[in-house]
């Protein structure tokens, strides 16, 4: 039975050995709590790290370790002191965790970390590859783990691998600079889909892919040479009903406890003041000290609250090995000292403050007696915390203060959204917060809860699996149309038996790859070898056919005997003859065009005009590709409305746009070169647009390859340049 393999930095389950005895803890974290259900309900296995390390391991409880995790459905990775420092301490949490916070001034480049986090991603795979079973289903979570898809695909490409990132994607402008970015980018990209909580994660993602890897990214799909990965928003729910029932039972209790445990949770002898809340992991892209700030600032601007409110403040000590963190405990800790001695009497404390974490039903305790939530983050991919607070107001009354920069924020417009660096908004949130009537409590949290209830992480999960599994279609689809070795032995069949052979061969992105500037990309000598071998075997003719100009192509194969199509059929060279044009074909038109190219070459940098006798074509490869299509389909459509009166063709190649007369294509050029000869093997190979006209015009019996995976006329595709070659020198070989 095919299963699921989750996989993320931490288990589920914290293990400590105490006295030789190994004892489980749950771990804390938005990741860890919320796919604990996901997991409990499904028949897959959780692989990740215990929190022990080597060393702390005696050798003769390793078995122990290992059977407490099964206990669980988990199996450990083993890792030393010095991985989880380079690797958890270092690179995911000193530089990966600050940049994809915009915390830059806190960001490390470290080679060193970076080299540890290389080598524990491989740990991680060697175990995720020891346990993948035929059929099963791949999910890798958070930022510790980026280069895990791709080091799982390059060995299992049979396995789908969803990848799910729990913190928010930078914009382009942080992530570029990162000195890892296209090693990163590229990890990730060995993924089938790839998930991030919010639409603003998922555009910035892709982004970087187009300008990073130069990748064609159409809408919310990427297109690598044998694969499309899918990239999309699944804003992560919570377990809705083990919060909202946990609450139910904590209520039923209440009456007889609540006000004791409000007392036994810290002496003071102001009960009925109102409750604010504040929970979250001790960490700076919490808002944690600001949020104390801002605290302060509301009891100096509105007095009258004074021993009326009091904020109830969680922080679990998190990733304490990190300096800014140390950092962040003194001053918090001092700041929570200051504010309790600043505003304190003998029967009221401002701030209750908690150090430590808090097993379940005391969170619930928390969250059902509060009357306010206040969660101020600076950058937070989701916040659960927020979604939890709401599920537990079994009665619907509370406020929940929400920061905008919180993904769950997006998902959550009816609380009182504010900015975490403005003060003066907290404060009058604060204030509306405690004289909101009960009836407008209600109404807004009736809406949270509804969605919250029916968006759960069951939900979500399921959302995820279901488009991992459509991906899976995806490339059923991909493989139907590239080309098989059976295919291939065919079409060399074909070739041998044949008495009459054409060949039409596109050149730039076919016969060789793209590079800046187009002059640097002639043909190499095994290529012009080639494409002589092949053109001099017996009743064999091959014909380069290119948007190229006639100079250009006529250089390249001067010494070479073939058939040369220049200008997409503007221009022929036979076989020991001159360049002739095909057809009567007026130029007039390109004073007109000319300016208007121009002026798109001074708006859009690094874009420039190729001219050819009959033709103008404008190139955009080296634009920022997201200003270069905007442009390019802005100036295509200025083109096309001149052109109607003026029998002009805009042809949309890779990368270029080229204007022409519109009744010159290659689909022309090949059928009037084929008319009236009787070849038996036809076969045409191309990259872009302009090869489709030639895959549409030629008789069905012809052999037409794409190169690259894209929508085609063709009948088969070819993954890349290189298997371009391997079936030239096939061909050269027959
Ligand atoms: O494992 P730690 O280093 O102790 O950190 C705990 C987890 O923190 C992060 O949680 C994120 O995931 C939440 C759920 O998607 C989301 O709500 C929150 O905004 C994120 O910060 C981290 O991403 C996890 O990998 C950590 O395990
Ligand atoms: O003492 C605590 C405090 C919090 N949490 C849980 O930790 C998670 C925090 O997730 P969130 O998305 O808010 O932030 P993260 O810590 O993942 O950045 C929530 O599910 C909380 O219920 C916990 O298990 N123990």
């Amino acid at each position: 039975m095919s299963k699921t393999i989750i996989i993320s930095n931490r288990l589920p389950l914290q293990l400590q050995i105490d006295n030789y005895t190994i004892k489980a803890t749950p771990s804390v974290g938005g990741l860890a709590t919320g796919m604990k259900s996901v997991h409990r309900d499904s028949n897959g296995v959780w692989i990740g790290w215990t929190g022990l390390t080597e060393e702390e391991t005696p050798e003769e409880l390793v078995d122990e370790v290992v059977a407490a995790a099964k206990k669980e459905q988990c199996v450990p990775v083993s890792l030393t002191e010095k991985d989880i420092n380079g690797f958890y301490y270092g690179f995911s949490n000193r530089t990966i965790w600050p940049l994809f916070h915009y915390f830059m001034e806190y960001t490390e480049f470290e080679k060193e970390s970076y080299q540890t986090y290389v080598e524990v991603n491989k740990k991680y795979a060697n175990v995720v590859l020891e346990n993948i079973e035929e059929g099963d289903t791949v999910w890798v979570h958070d930022y510790q783990l980026m280069l895990l898809p791709e080091l799982i695909k390059k060995e299992r490409p049979d396995v789908q691998i969803g990848f799910f990132l729990h913190i928010p994607f930078p914009s382009y402008e942080v992530f570029r600079t990162l000195p890892w970015r296209v090693e990163i980018l590229k990890g990730l990209l060995g993924s089938d889909l790839i998930g991030f909580h919010t639409y603003d994660y998922q555009r910035h993602f892709l982004s970087s892919v187009s300008r990073i890897l130069r990748q064609e990214v159409s809408f919310n799909e990427i297109t690598l040479k044998d694969r499309i990965v899918t990239v999309n928003s699944y804003p992560m729910g919570i377990d809705y009903e083990k919060f909202s029932e946990a609450a139910a039972k904590h209520d039923a209790a209440k009456n007889q406890s609540e006000l004791q445990r409000r007392l036994d949770l810290h002496i003071d002898s102001t009960p009925d003041a109102k409750m604010i809340l504040s929970i979250d992991r001790l960490d700076y892209s919490k808002g944690i000290a600001n949020r104390i700030r801002a605290y302060e600032y509301f009891l100096e601007k509105y007095p009258e609250f004074k021993e009326k409110v009091r904020l109830v403040m969680l922080a679990v000590p998190s990733r304490s090995n990190v300096p800014q963190y140390q950092l962040l405990k003194k001053e918090v800790d001092e700041l929570v000292g200051r504010i309790n001695g600043k505003f304190a009497t003998v029967s009221w404390t401002p701030i209750w403050y908690f150090y430590r974490s808090m097993p379940f039903e005391n969170l619930i305790d928390l969250y059902t007696t509060c009357d306010v939530a206040l969660l101020t983050p600076i950058r937070d991919g989701m916040n659960l915390v927020a979604k939890e607070y709401v599920a537990t107001r079994t009665d619907k009354t509370g406020v929940l203060i929400l920061s905008e920069m919180a993904g769950a924020a997006q998902e959550m417009s009816e609380a009182l959204i504010i900015n975490p660096n403005n003060f003066e908004e907290i404060a009058d949130a604060l204030k509306q917060a405690m004289e909101m009537p009960e009836a407008e409590q209600i109404k807004r949290n009736k809406f949270l809860q509804k969605r919250l209830k029916r968006y759960n992480v069951e939900k979500w999960a399921h959302d995820f699996m279901h488009s991992l599994e459509d991906t899976a279609h995806k490339s059923d689809i991909v493989k139907a149309i590239r080309m098989r070795q059976d295919q291939e032995e065919e079409m060399f069949n074909a070739y041998k038996a044949s008495q009459k052979r054409i060949l039409f061969l596109d050149y730039d992105g076919t016969l060789r790859g793209f590079v800046n500037n187009p002059e640097d990309a002639s043909p190499d000598e095994e290529l012009l070898e080639l494409t002589k071998t092949i053109h001099s075997q017996e009743n064999t003719e091959v014909v380069i056919i290119s948007g190229r100009d006639r100079h250009t192509l006529g250089t390249w194969w001067q010494d070479v005997p073939i058939t040369l199509i220049a200008e997409h059929g503007v221009w022929k060279r036979p076989v020991g003859g001159e360049w002739a044009v095909t057809e009567n074909l007026k130029n007039d038109w390109m004073e007109t065009v000319r300016p208007i190219l121009e002026k798109y070459v001074d708006r859009t940098a690094g874009t420039f005009i190729e001219e050819k006798n009959y033709s103008l074509a404008w190139h955009y490869r080296n634009a920022d590709p997201d200003l270069g299509e905007k442009r390019a389909s802005e100036l295509s459509t200025v083109l096309k409305e001149l052109s109607a009166n003026n029998e002009l063709g805009v042809l949309d190649g890779n990368k270029v746009l080229e204007i022409k007369d519109s009744t010159i294509h290659k689909g022309k050029a090949v059928t009037k070169h084929i008319f009236g000869k009787d070849y038996t093997f036809k076969f045409a190979i191309g990259d872009d647009w302009t090869d489709e006209y030639m895959f549409h015009d030629l008789p069905d019996d012809a052999f037409t390859i794409k190169v690259g995976l894209q929508k085609t006329a063709a009948k088969y595709y070819v993954d890349d340049t290189d298997r371009v070659r391997d079936l030239l020198k096939k061909f050269a070989a027959s």
